[in-house]
Formats: structure tokens, C-alpha cells, sequence
């Protein structure tokens, strides 16, 4: 299966999204609020960028099933990630709605324009490659979580790991990817996969940025 080789040769990646000192912060229940913040602030701003790009899945579509889903995930994406960034507040003591309206830090606006360009000029499996790392490592990360005993109920993140242990839409994704692949040549997957590899990097960076609060260098001086 194609979306077996994606996980394959994503593993390294994952691996070390899961040893990232955000990541093993939130099973330890112990991450700096600076990070915390950060992380909203630019989650915020990403999964809008994923929201339209959800939308934009659903002109490449061929069928309503798969309209549905998009659909599904998009109200998802809106109404119901909002809870983890609740939680990420909560525990830095900070209000939510003071934090929705950051400026893009440089990973995500290039995780975001990975996105769009997925959306832009790819097919139905170049937008799903794109964005499935999203979806997919979360699961992972909170999975291992679960395994590892991280959400008692003494862990501040407890609900933040259950929300995404517990979400496995990422299955229908990986569907979708299995059954437009064989529409493929060889060498056009090989494009898909670097899609795919290249938002699983950008996941890392992601928490990178946040833990270490990195920003355009030369933002405040002029
Ligand atoms: C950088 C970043 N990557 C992944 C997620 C998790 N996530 C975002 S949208 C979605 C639902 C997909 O249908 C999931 C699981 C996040 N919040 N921020």
C-alpha cells in the first residue's frame, strides 16, 4: 500500500517529533508558557490556513462521500481544535481570545504555503499528502501517549492527549491516498511522497518554532 511506504519513510521524522522537548513536555505535563502561547498564537493562524485548504480539497472531489468528509473535517478544524488551544491556555494562564491575532512566524507561513501550493497546482492526492502529517502525527503522538500512561488524570495536558489519541480520521485520509494512488505512475508518487515528507518536517518545525519562540529575525527593527 502507498500510504504504508508514507509511513515508512516517515518514521525517522516521526520519531523525533515524539522525542521533541515540546512533545515530551506535554506527557511530563510541564511546558514553558512562553511556548505555550506561542504555539496558539501560530496554531491559530495555521489551521485557518488548513480550513481553506479543506475547502479547496472539496472542488478537487469527485464524489460526495469524499465532499463529506472534507466538509467534516473542515467544521472539525473550526469549532473543535479550538478546545486544545483551551487547553494550552488554561495551563499558561492566559486568555484565548487575546491570541488569535499573531502575525505568521516563518515556519508557518511556510507550512501554510506548502498548503496552498498542494491546493494550487496538485491533484486530490497532492492536497491529502500535504496535509495528512497533520492529522497523522498528532494521532501518533497522543497514541503513545495513551500507550505510556501520560494522561492521568494529574497531567494538565490530560484532555489535550485524549483529544488527539482518540481522533483516527487520519484512517479515511490514508483510504483516500491508497485509492488515488493507483490513478499514479511511479515517478509522479515519488512527488506525492515528497509532499508528504515535507509537511512531516514541517510538523517538526513547528514545535521547534513555538518551543523556542522563533520569529522574523529582523521583525521589530526599523
Ligand atoms: C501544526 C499543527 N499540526 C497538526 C495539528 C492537528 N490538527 C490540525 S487540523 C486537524 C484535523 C484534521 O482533520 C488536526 C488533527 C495542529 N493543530 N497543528
Amino acid at each position: 500500500m502507498f500510504s504504508e511506504r508514507l509511513k515508512n519513510n516517515a518514521t525517522g521524522i516521526l520519531n523525533r517529533i515524539e522525542n521533541h522537548p515540546f512533545v515530551t513536555g506535554i506527557a511530563a505535563g510541564k511546558v514553558p508558557n512562553k511556548a505555550l502561547v506561542f504555539y496558539v498564537e501560530q496554531d491559530f493562524n495555521y489551521l485557518t490556513a488548513f480550513a481553506k485548504v479543506y475547502a479547496g480539497a472539496i472542488q478537487k472531489c469527485a464524489s460526495r462521500d469524499d465532499m463529506r468528509f472534507f466538509y467534516q473535517q473542515l467544521g472539525f478544524t473550526l469549532d473543535d481544535e479550538v478546545l486544545a488551544h483551551q487547553i494550552f491556555c488554561d495551563v499558561a494562564g492566559e486568555k484565548y481570545e487575546e491570541h488569535q491575532r499573531a502575525d505568521q512566524a516563518p515556519m508557518t507561513y511556510l507550512y501554510n504555503e506548502h498548503m496552498y501550493n498542494a491546493m494550487r497546482t496538485g491533484d486530490l492526492i497532492d492536497v491529502l499528502a500535504a496535509l495528512a502529517p497533520c492529522p497523522w502525527t498528532y494521532n501518533e503522538i497522543g497514541k503513545k501517549m495513551i500507550s505510556e500512561n501520560a494522561n492521568s488524570t494529574l497531567n494538565p495536558f490530560k484532555n489535550w492527549i485524549e483529544f488527539y489519541g482518540e481522533d483516527d480520521s487520519v484512517e479515511q485520509m490514508f483510504t483516500m491516498i491508497d485509492r488515488e494512488a493507483g490513478k499514479y505512475s511511479d515517478e509522479e508518487l515519488d512527488q506525492v511522497e515528497q509532499r508528504f515528507l515535507k509537511s512531516c518536517e514541517l510538523e517538526w518545525e513547528f514545535w521547534e518554532q513555538a518551543f523556542y519562540q522563533k520569529d522574523w529575525h529582523f521583525k521589530n527593527s526599523n
